[in-house]
């Protein structure tokens, strides 16, 4: 039934026109996700995704970029132009990630040529015992700072799904306290939902 709904969705997303960026540091889970969003497929041996580290997934009219190389962060921001929605990824089970990533988001978000491009923050893998919440998320990643642009941090969960709204700040979207695990994929729905609005 779940599936059913799902293929449904992905044959609705998928006619739509949409670019999505899909970045985050290594081993986030980024290709994992995009094979759950594309396939509803979870690989266990999914390999690094190595060099140039550009992997890019056309599905119907929508466009995925994935990248991860530290070795190339510089260049996230021109292959972010112009697309419909920034999706970045994050190991939500790897505490030690977060200082990093944050300031690798900060630092691509204040290129003043992405201004505007909705930010969809995925904190992955909280199928994993000590994955942050999604409130730890947020304010490990500053989420809240983020200004010029609407924000949603989703997380997914086998178990539970919970929302919380952030008052009255910047973030005009709901920030859902959800994480996502592509392991699981569950919840994908709200991703999905979520890239939809924007194409
Ligand atoms: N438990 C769990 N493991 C996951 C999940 N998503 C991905 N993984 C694992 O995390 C590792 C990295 O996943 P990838 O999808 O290759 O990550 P990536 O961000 O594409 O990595 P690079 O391409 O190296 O930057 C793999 O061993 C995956 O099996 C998840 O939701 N839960
Ligand atoms: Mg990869």
């Amino acid at each position: 039934m779940l599936r059913a709904f799902l293929d449904w969705l992905r044959s609705l997303f998928f006619a739509k026109e949409l670019d999505i960026a899909c970045i985050g540091l290594q081993n986030a889970g980024k290709s994992s996700l995009v094979t759950v969003l594309t396939d509803n497929h979870f690989t266990e041996e999914m390999i690094p995704t190595v060099g140039f580290n550009l992997r890019k997934i056309q599905k119907g009219n929508v466009i995925i970029k994935v990248w991860g190389q530290p070795r190339f962060r510089s260049i996230w921001e021109r292959y972010c132009r112009g697309v419909g929605a920034i999706v970045w990824v994050l190991d939500s089970a790897d505490a030690s990630t977060f200082p990093t990533a944050q300031a690798e988001l900060h630092a691509l978000l204040d290129k003043p040529e992405l201004r505007g491009i909705p930010l969809l923050v995925l904190a992955n893998k909280n199928d994993l015992p000590d994955h942050a919440t999604v409130d730890e998320v947020i304010k490990a990643l500053a989420l809240t700072t983020i200004t010029n642009r609407e924000v949603s941090c989703y997380s997914i969960s086998g178990e539970s799904t919970r929302h919380a709204v952030l008052g009255n700040r910047a973030l005009t979207d709901m920030l859902a306290a959800t994480l996502s695990s592509a392991k699981s994929s569950r919840n994908i729905d709200i991703t999905l939902a979520w890239l939809m609005k924007r194409a």
